[in-house]
């Protein structure tokens, strides 16, 4: 699914109106009625509705919503905000239409405005701004706003929370962005409810369906996509009934220290789950019987170190390699792990402590080898290109690492972020908060290693080994609950997340 950014979502609304023999206000009237029902659907009629509306189009919505739950005898009360003058044809027409109804519960406020008072059992709906907005709320719009968000009511966004920009939220003034309990967004998610900082803002989200082109949709080019199923499923390759474990590939999983030898136990679990032929799990030598009692299937190489990954290893037999899940950053380990980079000439992923040691030669960044796979959490990330104040500029800086380094990055968290050289951006829909918990990234590193080894092309590899990385804790959370849930019941609901995604509907 394409993310456009709001003057593309208002260029897919024209088009959908030239193209499609569509008025406006039909377009209009579709939203309000889908919007209408999500309220309806969540709401009866003892709730008071105040709806709070702008004079651009999304006022419009407002109106035509505040009409339709009137004439479902919802008790609705209107304040439109008039305060240049300048009304758009949409919005005017939802205005007679609401009068021609008999409504009169209608306030317009032009300059002085004496808010309605607003209770905890109100809703407030929220279409004073929407994908028009062009710079950040100031002067009487931004009272309303704060006089909305200090109520106790619930709140109902249309398409956006008012305030609150499309893409990039920078320079925008906080405390003058609505905080909805509930976005209705038209058509498709913006970028920036995907972003962590602005949850208090967006609430929860929904989106509806109003029918723009598909053409427009199929022909506009757009860097952020969310993944889909269908797309994920159409990734997998099927075995062929001669497959032998050579042709599954054999990758290397360098993994572990004293203390963390977990790490590369929950690394090389979920790559034995994840249809690789054949893993080696390099590893100091105090690890050696964990692994080999903990994961049977993968063959042991001793590191000459006892406790430190210390020595680069051989990779001339591998298919596909991972460094970096609880390797430590021991000084020893940062240069082995710079020096093994060298020698990296197959499909490689780089997680955890690989990446910090690199942030602490960062002058080796170039020795990253071209198409590798970089999988930092956020803090990990930050750690490679320096503190970033929000999300859409991390989102910024790690586009433009990949652009350098010619490597693919997952960027992990809610809504894993995975980065192309070439600047795409695919966000993932599935994990959830269970996720946020010890190991949970060594088992994407294994999942990553085990698709790479088996010869599915980076990009590929990466959403379908995020997605399945997600749908498993999704199956996990079910399974365990949110709060019990580990990495590894990540790993034990792998089996039925790949099922899941083979089975053919
Ligand atoms: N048929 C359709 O087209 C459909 C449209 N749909 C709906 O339309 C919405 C987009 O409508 P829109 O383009 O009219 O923009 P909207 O957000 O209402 O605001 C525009 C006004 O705000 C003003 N303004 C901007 N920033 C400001 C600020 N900081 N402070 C003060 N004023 C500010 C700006 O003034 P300007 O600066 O341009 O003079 C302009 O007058 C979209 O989100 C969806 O809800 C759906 O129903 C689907 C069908
Ligand atoms: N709130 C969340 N929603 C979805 N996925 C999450 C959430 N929190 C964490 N995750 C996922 O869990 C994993 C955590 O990885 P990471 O932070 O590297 O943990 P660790 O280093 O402990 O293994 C990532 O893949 C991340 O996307
Ligand atoms: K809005």
């Amino acid at each position: 699914m394409k993310i456009l950014s709001c003057k593309q979502q208002r260029e897919a609304d024209a088009y959908t109106i030239s193209h499609e023999s569509i008025l406006s206000i039909n377009l209009m009237e579709k939203a309000a009625s889908l919007i209408t029902d999500a309220i309806c659907r969540r709401w009866d009629k003892a709730r008071r509705m105040i709806v709070f509306a702008g004079a651009g189009n999304n006022g419009g919505d407002a109106l035509a919503v505040a009409r339709m739950l009137f004439l479902k005898h919802y008790p609705v009360e209107v304040v439109f905000f008039n305060v240049t003058g300048k009304i758009s044809e949409e919005c005017l027409t939802n205005i007679r239409r609401l009068k021609e109804c008999g409504f009169a519960n209608f306030t317009e406020v032009s300059s002085q405005f004496d808010p309605p008072k607003l209770t905890r059992n109100d809703i407030v709906i929220d279409g004073l701004f929407g994908a028009g907005l062009n710079k950040p709320l100031s002067g009487g719009f931004a009272a309303v706003v704060q006089y909305i968000n200090a109520s106790q009511s619930t709140v109902v966004s249309i398409d956006t929370p008012s305030g609150l920009m499309g893409e990039d939220n920078t320079y925008n003034v906080r405390q003058n962005i609505i905080q909805a309990d509930l976005t209705l967004t038209i058509q498709l998610p913006k970028l920036s409810f995907l972003f962590a900082e602005n949850e208090e803002y967006v609430g929860e989200w929904e989106v509806l369906d109003i029918g723009t082109s598909q053409e427009f949709m199929k022909n506009v080019t757009t860097p952020y996509y969310i993944t889909e199923e269908a797309k994920v499923r159409s990734l997998i390759r099927p075995y062929k009934k001669f497959a032998h474990k050579g042709m599954r590939g054999h990758g290397l999983l360098i993994a572990g220290s004293y203390g963390m030898g977990g790490a590369a136990v929950m690394a090389a679990q979920a790559c034995m789950r994840s249809g690789i032929g054949r893993l080696t799990v390099h590893t100091p030598i105090c690890n050696h019987n964990l692994v080999q009692t903990l994961v049977p299937q993968a063959t042991v190489e001793d590191d000459l170190h006892e406790r430190f990954f210390a020595e680069p290893t051989d990779l001339d037999n591998y298919q596909a390699i991972a460094i970096g899940p609880g390797l430590g950053q021991e000084e020893i380990t940062a240069k082995t792990t710079i020096e093994q980079l060298d020698s990296c000439y197959v499909p490689t992923v780089l997680d955890a402590d690989a990446l910090n040691n690199l942030s602490v030669y960062r002058n080796f960044l170039n020795r990253v080898p071209k198409q590798a796979i970089l999988t930092p959490h956020v803090k990990e990330l930050e750690r490679l290109v320096g503190r970033c104040s929000n999300s859409y500029e991390r989102l910024s800086k790690a586009k433009e690492l990949s652009s350098y380094l010619q490597c693919y990055i997952v960027l992990k968290g809610a809504w894993t972020t995975i980065i192309t050289p070439e600047g795409n951006c695919y966000f993932n829909p599935t994990g959830n908060p269970g996720m946020a918990t010890g190991g949970s990234g060594d088992v994407l590193t294994g999942i990553l290693l085990a698709l790479l080894a088996q010869g599915y092309p980076q990009e590929a590899a990466c959403r379908l080994g995020v997605y399945v990385h997600g749908l498993a804790g999704d199956i996990a959370r079910e399974r365990q609950g949110v709060i019990s849930m580990n990495a590894a019941d990540i790993i034990e609901a792998l089996p039925e997340a790949w099922k899941k995604l083979t089975e053919t509907k």
